[in-house]
């Protein structure tokens, strides 16, 4: 039993269990794959591209086609996705939800997902859609966990204590009946067909990968090792209760790294050996693990860029090691001075996204197993709307969800200089696709 499965799990690459319809992506040695030819993720963060499809009051369908239009001019070919939400009383949680209340789901939005899905689909781009938080902003893990043992939703916003926030977090992962929801709405959008195009999302080319969570961390800084042990075996468990629903489809945890495995190196490798997890995800955030100081920006740009580059390489070989492939699936870096406003320059920002692009387009080359990666976050037309720039019911959703100040790290359609960086690094790792950049 467990020692065939640890075994099965040992370091296997994740085999497609039979032959992927035209257009859906595919993991081939330790790279994606796509109409049989090499491909490589240039992709955004757009969590609210579901609710600005939907056909309700919060939906804004036109901003949502030419944000697509925009992204896609940029040589963007993916985008990352909330697909469900929970409703909560919390303040900075988003508004409305796809899950009313357990087994309650809000059909206007998830026809959202749907027309987003067949734009995505007329564009020839492709979507990362997760399942669950582990932050606050779209209830998440908090929200189950009221519904299910009574516990208040916790916003870390309002306690500022992190460290509770994250341990009772790490409680979701064993209660039984949180987990039957999560699994019911797994169910329900895994086996959903789509209203407007009246394909089923199993046969959708459009959807890329199922993605457990948003950043699922193992506990606090203290996780204990059943902790540990719990988080793996959720990973392992969920990602097969998906592949039961949809073998075809690549499947993803969400996991930020190290920084989202207590820094546990062996814990990310354990936690991502199932071969049912086809691809690692990790992301990078130089100011909010403190690397960086967006205030002292010429004091601490060394260091971080220093702790940036080893965080990325690290990742990278530890895909090398599990010989599966890995996308930098998001990466951020504050407006100059920490400003929120449009008016504030991005030339810091400019700069570290251009040194993060070019480590990874350097090891693509050499063929390291880079599957691409996805800026952290699109904010496109999108306007904060309150002087204190934080996000109430009715505004513009911007590439920050609603427990951030609205411009943190979005990248608006007026960040022109950031647009350039994005647009020629999506054009560089193209290249490599058409240049048969796989590796020997
Ligand atoms: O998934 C996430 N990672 C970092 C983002 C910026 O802080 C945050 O908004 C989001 O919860």
């Amino acid at each position: 039993g467990a020692l065939l499965l640890a075994f099965a799990g040992w370091g296997s690459a994740w085999a497609a269990a039979g032959p992927v319809p035209d257009g859906f992506v595919a993991v081939e040695g330790s790279h994606f794959v796509r109409r049989g030819q090499p491909w490589y993720v240039a992709g955004t963060n757009l969590w609210y591209g579901g609710y600005l499809g939907a056909p309700s009051a919060v939906g804004r369908r036109q901003r949502l086609l030419q944000e697509l239009d925009r992204l896609k001019a940029l040589g963007i070919n993916n985008v990352r996705v909330l697909a469900v939400s929970e409703q909560s009383a919390m303040r900075s949680a988003v508004s409305p939800a796809t899950t009313a209340a357990p087994g309650r789901y809000d059909e206007q939005l998830l026809q959202g997902l749907d027309f987003l899905l067949a734009e995505l689909g007329k564009r020839d781009m492709t979507a990362v859609l997760y399942l669950n938080n582990f932050w606050q902003w779209s209830g998440g893990m908090t929200q189950y966990l009221n519904w299910f043992t009574g516990s208040p939703a916790h916003d870390p916003n309002a306690s500022r204590d992190y460290e509770r926030f994250m341990a009772e977090n790490a409680r979701f992962y064993t209660n039984d009946k949180a987990q039957a929801e999560y699994r019911r709405v797994i169910a329900h959008l895994v086996q959903r067909t789509n209203t407007v195009t009246g394909k089923s999302y199993r046969d959708d080319p459009a959807i890329m990968s199922w993605q457990l969570a948003n950043e699922p961390r193992p506990g606090n800084s203290k996780v204990t090792a059943a902790e540990k042990a719990a988080y793996v075996k959720w990973i392992r468990e969920t990602a097969h209760y998906i592949r039961t629903l949809d073998d075809r489809h690549l499947v993803s945890s969400g996991s930020e790294g190290l920084a989202g495995s207590s820094e546990d190196r062996q814990l990310f490798l354990d936690a991502h050996r199932t071969p049912d997890i086809a691809y690692l995800t990790y992301h990078l955030w130089p100011a909010n693990w403190g690397w960086f100081d967006p205030k002292r920006a010429a004091q601490t740009w060394d260091g971080m860029l220093d702790k940036s580059r080893r965080y990325l390489n690290t990742h990278i070989d530890d895909a090398k090691t599990l010989g599966k492939p890995i996308v930098l699936e998001e990466f951020g870096l504050n407006r100059d001075g920490a400003g929120f406003d449009l008016k504030t320059p991005t030339t810091v920002r400019d700069r570290f996204y251009g040194e993060v692009f070019g480590l990874l387009q350097q090891r693509a080359a050499a063929g390291d197993p880079i599957a691409g990666w996805n800026f952290w976050a699109w904010g496109g037309a999108g306007r904060a709307a309150n002087a204190d720039y934080w996000w109430r019911p009715g505004n513009d959703f911007v590439g920050d969800p609603p427990q951030e100040e609205q411009g943190l790290y979005s990248v608006f359609d007026s960040d022109a200089s950031t647009l350039e960086v994005i647009r020629q690094s999506a054009q560089r790792l193209h290249a490599l696709a058409g240049a048969g950049g796989q590796p020997r």
